[in-house]
């Protein structure tokens, strides 16, 4: 009957005609659902996949950009590090230091700076070898560290020369935590490989940032000549140039 319905060679007057009819519609309907269901399925799968590698992309990508951020890190970090100390090196203390002068400058702070250099180092080179120079390098850059608040900033200027940078301190502190840091070095001893141990000294040079008249290399320069004075004066000391006048 189904047959004779397709082919058109059924009677319509007759109710199987019609029966037939609604059949193959039924027929054609169920076999479009499967096939819709079908495409259904394969476009969810396929969804499925995609989404999945999309996940992994975005993965990957995040990963891709920790690890350079963790790179940059690392980078400025190196660029800003003296290897062999740990501590800030030049540039980075020229940096901050520059940005503490204009903290100086906005806010009407003060601001020392401590230039540092230990006495007779290339006798200790000369002496007990280039090595045991450097660990006394190390623990001195230590020392600077364990000696100063978290807010100052302790570098490695070049050489045995070291600056420390004290923000928001009058010259009469600046003078106290300068000599704090002569006489813990002195009293320091300083470990040799062979378990024995030796003494330094160090000579330091102060000066204050003057609002009116300094910029950054005149501040360094007046530390830098208190520094000279401190060793022209026997080493082991500290000298001040402030206002003009130098006095240890
Ligand atoms: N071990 C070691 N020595 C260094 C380093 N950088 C510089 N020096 C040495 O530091 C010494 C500095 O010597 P000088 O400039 O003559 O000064 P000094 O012997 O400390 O004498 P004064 O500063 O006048 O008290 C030299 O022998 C340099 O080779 C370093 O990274 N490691």
């Amino acid at each position: 009957m189904l047959l004779a319905a397709v082919s058109g060679r059924a009677d319509a007057t007759q109710p199987d005609y019609h029966f037939a009819n609604a059949s193959l519609v039924v027929v054609v309907l169920l076999a479009c659902c499967v096939a819709l269901l079908v495409l259904l399925a394969v476009v969810i799968v396929k969804f499925r996949h995609t989404a999945t590698a999309l996940r992994a992309e975005i993965a990957r990508h995040a990963q891709t950009e920790l690890q350079l951020l963790d790179s940059n890190k690392e980078l400025l970090q190196m660029a800003t590090t003296d290897q062999l100390t740990g501590l800030s090196n030049r540039r980075a203390i020229l940096q901050r230091a520059q940005a503490e002068i204009r903290r100086a400058n906005r806010y009407h702070k003060d601001l020392a700076v401590l230039m540092l250099d230990i006495d007779h180092f290339k006798q200790v080179n000369d002496q007990y070898g280039h090595a045991t120079g450097d660990k006394v390098l190390i623990e001195f850059a230590g020392l600077c560290l364990q000696s100063i608040r978290e807010t100052d900033l302790a570098g490695r200027y070049g050489g045995e020369e070291f600056f420390i940078l004290l923000p928001e301190i009058d010259l009469k502190t600046a003078i106290l935590s300068a000599d704090r840091i002569r006489i813990a070095v002195a009293q320091r001893p300083f470990s040799l490989s062979d378990g024995n141990s030796l003494t330094v000294t160090c000579s330091i040079g102060i000066a204050m940032y003057q609002p009116e008249q300094d910029d950054l290399d005149k501040l360094l320069l007046r530390a830098d000549q208190a520094l000279y004075q401190a060793k022209r004066q026997g080493r082991n000391r500290c000298c001040v140039q402030h206002h003009g006048y130098t006095d240890n």
